[in-house]
């Protein structure tokens, strides 16, 4: 089916197609006489291959998907490893980056500020009303971490939701693709010619959350069954928009939750093999946060949880977990913090008693010299190191540009070229920034540093490495392991809400997928190449987690066994 979408900021009428059906039988004649399935798939890998650029790639990716979906798909699955680095970060980044300056074709849904008060007549215009499962939503103003693309966020939306069918098996025509076009604050895009969406700065949040109040309503008139994934929103406004409608509508944010579930996962692994090499516990870990935004606060709100419904008090909880910002260490006292900082009070440090008498010496102390001091490991930490010269390499590190050379300089700092304490066997180092360029450290860095010591995810993948004539493998620690799973899940339960204990289910069923055999090499994560299978295996701890919230509407389910259960959510992947 096809009918006419056009954007409308685009002056011609342009055809989205549906994709996809299955292809239809061409009559005889209109295929070359020796058109093979099997040969077929061997020449579009070859013809991907032979492209030089990775944005040459994606290109071609896009095309494949749009006119061959179920190629697509089939290839996808059978190579995930080249796949996902093309059609997910790092390359999608690009493809954001480059959107207006390569855009094809429409793909997806734009709803714009200008549409206020009549969202509803754009949502209406989907081709595929009853059919809709799930959509990614982004107003494009945090992509990965790129900054505000505007408009250009769309390939997020589409890439997510790609990892969506052929991770989980959701039906392509059950997906939708959005991007909100809210302004844009990004001059470069205001002032491109080419640029395809609104050419005005972004609207004020007050204004922006009686646009987000229509969308959301209209959407859950438009699409009955449809479960939201927010993606990519700035943090204040992820933050804000999941607390005001998680309990009205069945969604999720994936940078605070899915990155959560995700990282909670591969540290529960990763303090396995740590804990058995120090003879340490758990709770001897401590662990730094290196910014303290959507991810960061997401991941550490998930692991305070973890830490206490496992038996740790608050109190004890907290003092595992430190917050670093551009500002330095958060603190309690530290002076106005934002919202979703203030409002994670509990992992905010109350240091500031130490210092009544002199808080700004106190702010300074602490932003500059405790926070990376304290952080360091203990082993790291150079006794005799006198406190003036820490200071001023301290400071000398918070002078840096960005993250990635902050980090990049505490972490040659710590190792000082020294031999790696034999207090800290097994280091555990998470750079989580995407895509590629922008990861805090590089797996080669990590492992020089640590001499080859390093348990180690990002959220962008490496190659794997040889160190000292041993096979290195780095994770990858990215929320492409949850969402999938946690989605499929929560649609197959008809969720009314997703609860946090249900995206805890799909972190520990990530942790427990590894096999003996992932688990002998020291993986953290599992290989991506099993997505399906994990996948399913996250979707029945979800729609399990569902039901005892009691937020599941599929009653049927609750009758089935474990076995049963499964081979149910087997039974609803689609393939291509
Ligand atoms: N691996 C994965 O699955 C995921 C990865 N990500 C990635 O995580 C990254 C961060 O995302 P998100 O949290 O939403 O982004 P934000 O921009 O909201 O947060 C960035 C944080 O880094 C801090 N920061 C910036 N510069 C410095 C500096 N020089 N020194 C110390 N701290 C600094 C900021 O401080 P301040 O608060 O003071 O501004 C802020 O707290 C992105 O690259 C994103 O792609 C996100 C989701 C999932
Ligand atoms: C992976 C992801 O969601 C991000 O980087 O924003
Ligand atoms: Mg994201």
């Amino acid at each position: 089916m096809t009918i006419v979408l056009t954007p409308y900021w685009s002056n011609g009428v342009q055809k989205l197609k549906m994709a996809p059906q299955p292809p239809p039988k061409p009559a005889h004649g209109l295929t070359p006489p020796m058109l093979d399935d099997e040969i077929h798939a061997q020449r579009c890998m070859a013809q991907l291959r032979s492209k030089d650029k990775d944005i040459e790639k994606y290109i071609y990716l896009s095309g494949l998907k749009e006119h061959d979906p179920h190629m697509f798909y089939r290839l996808c699955l059978a190579h995930m490893p080249e796949f996902t680095p093309i059609i997910y970060t790092p390359t999608v980044g690009q493809a954001c980056q480059e959107y207006s300056k390569n855009y094809r074709r429409p793909e997806g849904l734009f709803v714009s500020i200008k549409d206020k008060g009549k969202i509803r007549s754009v949502l209406r215009a989907w081709p595929k009303l009853d059919d809709a499962r799930i959509s990614v939503v982004t107003d494009g103003s945090r992509i990965l971490g790129l900054g505000d693309l505007g408009i250009n966020g769309m390939p997020i939306s589409i890439g997510k939701l790609s990892l969506y069918i052929a991770g989980a098996g959701i039906r392509p025509h059950s997906t939708i693709p959005i991007c909100l076009d809210l302004g844009t604050n990004t001059q470069k895009y205001l002032d491109d010619p080419l640029y395809l969406g609104l050419r005005k700065k972004r609207v004020p949040t007050a204004e922006m959350t009686e646009f987000m109040d229509e969308f959301m309503y209209e959407m859950s008139q438009a699409f009955p069954k449809l479960l939201i994934q927010f993606e990519d929103f700035s943090t204040d406004h992820a933050f804000l928009y999941l607390e005001r409608y998680r309990n009205q509508y069945p969604l999720f944010n994936d940078d605070i939750q899915g990155t959560g579930a995700v990282v909670l996962s591969g540290f529960i692994n990763a303090a396995r093999l740590s804990s058995a090499a120090s003879g340490r516990p758990l709770s001897s870990h401590r662990i730094l946060f290196f910014g303290a935004g959507s991810a960061g606060v997401g991941v550490a709100m998930q692991l305070m949880s973890f830490f206490t419904l496992n038996g740790m008090s608050e109190q004890e909880a907290r003092e595992r977990i430190w917050l670093v910002d551009s500002q330095g260490l958060v603190y309690a006292g530290r002076g106005e913090l934002a919202e979703h900082k203030e409002s994670n009070v509990s992992l905010v440090r109350r240091v500031v008693f130490v210092f009544p008498i002199y808080p700004l010496l106190a702010r300074f102390f602490l932003s500059l010299t405790l926070a990376p001091h304290r952080l360091c490991p203990p082993g790291l930490r150079r006794p005799s190191d006198p406190g003036s010269a820490r200071r001023a390499r301290v400071r000398q590190t918070h002078r840096a540009d960005g993250p990635v050379d902050v980090f990049r300089r505490v972490l040659a700092r710590c190792n000082r070229g020294a031999q790696w304490p034999p207090s800290i066997p097994l280091p555990i180092i998470f750079p989580l920034s995407n895509p590629v360029k922008l990861s805090e450290c590089t797996f080669e860095e990590a492992v020089k540093y640590t001499d080859g010591k390093v348990l180690f995810a990002s959220g962008s993948p490496f190659h794997e490495m040889e160190w000292k004539g041993k096979m290195l493998y780095p994770g990858q620690g990215n929320n492409m392991y949850i969402f999938p799973g946690l989605g499929l899940g929560a649609i197959l339960a008809r969720c009314s809400s997703v609860t946090d204990s249900m995206v805890e289910a799909s972190s520990l069923g990530l942790a427990n997928s590894l096999t003996p055999q992932e688990e002998a090499m020291g993986l953290l994560y599992p290989a991506i190449d099993r997505i399906r299978e994990i996948s399913a295996g996250i979707a029945m701890q979800v729609i399990r987690s569902a039901q005892d919230a009691g937020v599941d509407r599929h009653p049927e389910l609750r009758a089935m066994s474990d076995s049963e259960l499964l081979a149910f959510v087997n039974s609803k992947m689609w393939n291509p």
